[in-house]
């Protein structure tokens, strides 16, 4: 479970939605002024354009004050927005200078919509750009000079992978920080904040189409006493090792968080209670029979458990925890060494056995 895209989406909306703003703000001066300078020249359907614009400026710089929906209303403002300079380059009347607008096109683009959008509705509008330059002046030999179209289209190249590679690098080290950010150093697991963004995500799913996701809670047994006798660093050699034994038992779908200290918690989606039980068990079992060996002293460690289940435990992480702690502390209680399962599964195991899970 790798996948970063919905926690950079997040880190990204507060900067684009400034970059929406400060171009709603620049377009509501800009269409008030070259709706006025047009209406002074006789050019109405483009002022009426303007005018139109800046208006839906207004309208669109409200809704995103405080919509949830960010995103779909960049495309809902970029679209007409190019649209419009399009439009603008397609009338007879109009300056060939409106032509040097192409060149926000990648900017704004990569700015507001990422680089896969950004580049698709940038190469697009540029294209479309070039061909109205054609179809204007093809028979103008003043503005068909070889070094001035040479010019421009190398400048808007240039702009196009400039704006390209920024956006490229900026998503590729934001990425990079959220990976530091989201990862514990020690054993290279998950950390908290991770845990609770990928819970989101699976949340929804869950919810969506109904499938199960299993919380559980993993705390090594007697951890000080491996610190007291064989050090701090032997201590963090441990826990290095149950991480890749946990990496071992799970699968890619699956994500290890370390919750602090010797406390792990591990996310099972598309698992049910029972189905949890069997991977914690799985867990403990490989814990218990790979002991540690470290200048050849061999520990040997085992930890105790306790499941939660989506849905008959709660629906939110903290509710998860808080049963599947639970159930852990009852484990310590009752000897350690031991997963206690999800009450669901308890209950179907209880004609089955007469006690929990022990080797
Ligand atoms: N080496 C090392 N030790 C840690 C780290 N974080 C927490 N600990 C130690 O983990 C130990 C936890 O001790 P306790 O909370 O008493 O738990 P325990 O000894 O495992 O006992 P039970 O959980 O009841 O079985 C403490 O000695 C902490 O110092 C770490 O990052 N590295």
């Amino acid at each position: 479970m790798d996948s970063y895209k919905e926690p950079l989406k997040a880190l990204a909306r507060p900067y684009r939605k400034a970059v929406l703003k400060a171009l709603l703000v620049l377009t509501m001066l800009g269409g008030a002024l070259f709706a006025m300078l047009n209406l002074l020249t006789g050019s109405y359907p483009l002022a009426i354009v303007e005018l139109a614009m800046g208006a839906y400026a207004i309208l669109v710089y409200r809704a995103v004050r405080n919509t949830q929906h960010l995103e779909r209303w960049i495309i809902a403002y970029a679209i007409p927005f190019f649209t419009a300079m399009m439009f603008a380059m397609t009338i007879p009347r109009a300056s060939a200078t409106v032509h040097a607008w192409v060149l926000l096109i990648p900017i704004v683009s990569h700015l507001l919509m990422g680089r896969r959008l950004g580049l698709a509705i940038s190469v697009f509008y540029m294209s479309v750009a070039g061909i109205i330059f054609l179809l204007r002046y093809h028979d103008e030999p003043a503005m068909m000079q070889a070094l001035p179209v040479a010019n421009i289209a190398v400048i808007s190249l240039c702009i196009l992978v400039f704006s390209h590679v920024y956006e490229v690098t900026r998503e590729q080290s934001q990425r990079q920080l959220l990976k530091i950010a989201q990862t514990d150093t020690l054993t290279g697991l998950a950390n908290r904040a991770r845990l609770s963004d990928i819970f989101k995500r699976e949340q929804q799913r869950s919810r969506r189409y109904n499938t199960p996701m299993t919380l559980l809670a993993l705390d090594l047994d007697h951890f000080k006493e491996v610190n007291d006798r064989y050090g701090h660093d032997t201590g963090d050699l441990a826990l290095q090792h149950v991480a890749r034994i946990f990496r071992e038992c799970l699968r890619a779908t699956d994500l290890a968080a370390r919750l602090g200290g010797e406390e792990f918690g591990i996310l099972l989606t598309n698992t049910n209670g029972q189905q949890g039980l069997e991977v914690a068990e799985k867990i403990r079992i490989a814990v218990a029979s790979t002991p540690l060996t470290v200048n050849n002293d061999v520990i040997r460690l085992t930890l105790s458990g306790g499941v939660a289940e989506f849905g008959p435990d709660g629906e939110t992480l903290r509710q998860l925890v808080r049963e599947a702690d639970k159930r852990l502390y009852e484990a310590k209680d009752r000897g350690r060494n031991l997963i206690i399962p999800a009450e669901t599964t308890a209950s179907l195991l209880e004609p089955l056995e007469s006690d929990t899970h022990r080797a």
